[in-house]
């Protein structure tokens, strides 16, 4: 049997805009049952998510190995869909990954890179999926880099709105052009928080991943989450909130004593009625176990 475990990822940490994202311990996995007639999704998101060739684990298969025989496929996850926590990402990377593991041709880890980059447009939710741990990436000119930084010694306290909010509708908040100097400002903090995160300056980092200039402001409106969960945390000396890739997901960085505290005051606002996740990092990205 040939199960497949990818990793929830948040992308952005506040001013790293489509370039810094972290895997959390929260798996989709895909177990290949074995052949069969036609393509099946076994899955439980619902009438929403197709189960046939249509699924994006199928359809991201078969655009790597298009004569692929069909397969009987059974998904588990809890990461919620359209949410912030990278599923179209886990999709995607499971599905080069079951191409790759059915292909007498299979393709090399950074390939397996480009390619998952190619098809979610930005690196910073595959490249954690699939390495593990915090990563920043690059994906200009078609070419893709990607660095893994030593692993936070933080948990994420993780807030669901129930809402979904697709990462296509997020990204038209934002506007076409910055103006130069808001630029530079967002680069610099950005870099800043990259040196920060690399020497495991935490408490500096998690100050700056509250500074971004580039995308926060324009999706605020969507997300009255983020400004409530920050000043609850501010005013409980906790620092280190920003929105989870495109949103709704409001990611708190810090230790497991701090979330628990702030979990337990967030869970008395009664404007707050999502769902609540307390997650390690996960240090391994995508697995692939042949028992
Ligand atoms: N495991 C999955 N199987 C099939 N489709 C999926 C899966 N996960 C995500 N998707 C597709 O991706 C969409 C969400 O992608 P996106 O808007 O990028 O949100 P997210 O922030 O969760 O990545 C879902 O509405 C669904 O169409
Ligand atoms: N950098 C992207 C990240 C999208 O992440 P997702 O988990 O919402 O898909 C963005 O901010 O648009």
């Amino acid at each position: 049997m040939l199960k497949i475990s990818v990793p929830a990822t948040s992308a952005n940490l506040g001013p790293g805009f489509d370039s810094i994202g972290l895997a959390l311990a929260m798996p989709l996995t895909v177990t290949l049952l074995g052949p069969s007639q036609d393509w099946q999704v076994e899955h439980p998101f619902g009438a929403a998510v197709p189960t046939d060739e249509r699924n994006l684990i199928v359809k991201t298969a078969l655009s790597l190995a298009p004569d692929l025989a069909p397969q009987r496929l059974k998904v588990t996850s809890n990461i919620p869909l359209a949410r912030g926590l990278g599923s179209s990402s886990t999709a995607i990377v499971a599905g080069l990954a079951v191409a790759n593991e059915l292909s007498t041709k299979p393709i090399s880890k950074n390939d397996l890179l480009l390619r998952a980059t190619e098809l979610e447009g930005h690196p910073d939710n595959v490249a954690p999926a699939i390495l593990g741990g915090l990563v920043v990436a690059t994906y200009v000119d078609q070419n893709v880099q990607a660095v893994q930084l030593p692993i936070p010694e933080l948990f994420a306290s993780v807030y669901v709105p129930n809402e979904e909010l697709l990462t296509s509708a997020s990204r038209k908040a934002l506007p076409v052009q910055l103006p130069f100097k808001q630029a530079i400002a967002g680069s610099s903090i950005a870099n800043t928080l990259v040196a920060a995160l690399a020497t495991q300056n935490w408490s500096l980092a998690l100050t700056l991943v509250e500074q971004d200039r580039f995308h926060e402001q324009y999706r605020a409106k969507l997300v009255p989450a983020l400004a409530t969960i920050r000043a609850t945390a501010h005013a409980m000396g906790i620092v280190g909130t920003y929105l989870s890739g495109a949103g709704p997901t409001i990611v708190t960085l810090g230790t497991q004593v701090d979330l628990k505290n702030l979990q337990a005051k967030l869970k008395q606002n009664t404007s707050l009625t999502g769902q609540y996740h307390l997650l390690p990092v996960d240090a391994q990205g995508i697995k692939v176990d042949k028992s």
